[in-house]
């Protein structure tokens, strides 16, 4: 009753905090804030002093004045600087309490399974430091699989691929528990490398991060075209030859080819725990087969590829990209009856 009221009057939220992208939803109110991990700071007296956060810290990395950095503070899905992801959750939580509550709020916050107890620990004193009064960890794959409407409570089990920017978690879920988890520090952004990486040695042409992304958003694909080249799209970067900046046409072919690697990861990390799983539960993925989710889920073909590799049904969720707010969404506004799907307490 006392936690019904508490909870009516502070604004509860969940929060996907995510290698790439940060999105919170609101108790009542749905998904209300979505931007880049991203934090601009300046060191002052030896404490970094935040200058941008989200979207705007974005368009600033690699381009910082001399004083300022702009840096991405997760890393493979868990906390990599504490000070700077602690002053990004504060930002976050500040912007969607649009009006000041007195009662500060429940949070529910997702963690990759593969998080040891110092990084579940690290996340939730964040969480608390950035003024939350209860905070609750949820696996981000049955955060994924609640989004993507599976049916997680069946005495049947139900596989999601959960393609983040930092790590790809790889769980099935049964009568309301992950049953088998594989978390690898693989996804997006091992994407982006394998891109400028590939470009680096073959074209002689360097580009930065950002650019292998919109690359990689543009014509990026997880299968090498069967006729000819594919799309081009122009990209400009440093000769490496004589440093100086230059323009190169880069096409579906190259960038599909530079992918390889990190694609046939993502479909490992699927084949072993299709091997590791106990029988039965393999026999219920043939039948419902897998249901990808995260940004990298849009890699064109990657769906495509896994079923012919694994023989199995593959679909992606839709909008992959919110899978996990939404999950944890659903068990914040039926916290009562849904909250022994949490992880347990650290
Ligand atoms: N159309 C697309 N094609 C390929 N990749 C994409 C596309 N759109 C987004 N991505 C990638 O998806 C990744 C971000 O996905 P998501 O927001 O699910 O990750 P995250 O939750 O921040 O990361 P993690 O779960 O590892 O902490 C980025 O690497 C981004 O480049």
């Amino acid at each position: 009753m006392f936690g019904k009221l508490l909870g009516m009057m502070s604004t509860d939220m969940a929060i996907d905090l995510g290698t790439a992208n940060t999105l919170v939803y609101v108790k009542g109110q749905g998904v209300q804030l979505d931007e880049p991990s991203v934090v601009a700071y300046v060191t002052q007296n030896g404490r970094k002093v935040v200058h941008a956060v989200g979207s705007e810290a974005k368009l600033m990395l690699g381009k910082t004045p001399f004083g300022m950095e702009a840096i991405r503070p997760m890393r493979d899905g868990v906390i990599a600087d504490f000070e700077v992801a602690e002053e990004m959750i504060k930002s976050f939580i500040q912007k969607v309490m649009k009006k000041r509550s007195l009662i500060s709020p429940l949070i529910i916050i997702c963690v990759p399974t593969g998080a040891t107890p110092v990084e579940r620990r690290a996340i939730h004193q964040s969480a608390l430091m950035a003024g939350a009064r209860q905070v609750h960890l949820i696996d981000e794959p049955m955060a994924a699989a609640i989004g993507a409407n599976l049916p997680i409570d069946e005495p049947s089990g139900s596989m999601v691929v959960d393609i983040g920017g930092g790590t790809t978690e790889v769980a099935v879920m049964s009568l309301r528990g992950i049953v088998y988890s594989r978390s690898v520090r693989m996804g997006g952004d091992k994407m982006d490398e394998a891109i400028v990486n590939f470009l680096r040695r073959e074209e002689n042409l360097l580009i930065g991060e950002a650019s292998a992304e919109r690359i990689k958003k543009e014509i990026g694909t997880a299968k090498i075209p069967d006729n000819g080249n594919g799309m081009s799209i122009e990209v400009r970067g440093r000769d490496l030859m004589n440093g100086v900046p230059k323009e190169a046409s880069v096409s579906e072919a190259m960038v599909a080819k530079s992918l390889q690697d990190p694609v046939s990861e993502i479909v490992e990390a699927v084949k072993q725990a299709l091997e590791a799983m106990p029988p039965e539960l393999a026999a219920d993925i043939v039948d419902k087969g897998i249901v990808l989710t995260g940004g990298g889920a849009l890699l064109r073909n990657l769906d495509v590829v896994l079923k012919e590799r694994t023989q199995l049904p593959v679909t992606v969720a839709d909008d992959p990209l919110k899978c996990v707010v939404k999950g944890s969404g659903i068990v914040l506004e039926d916290f009562e009856n849904m909250k022994d799907i949490l992880a347990p307490d650290v």
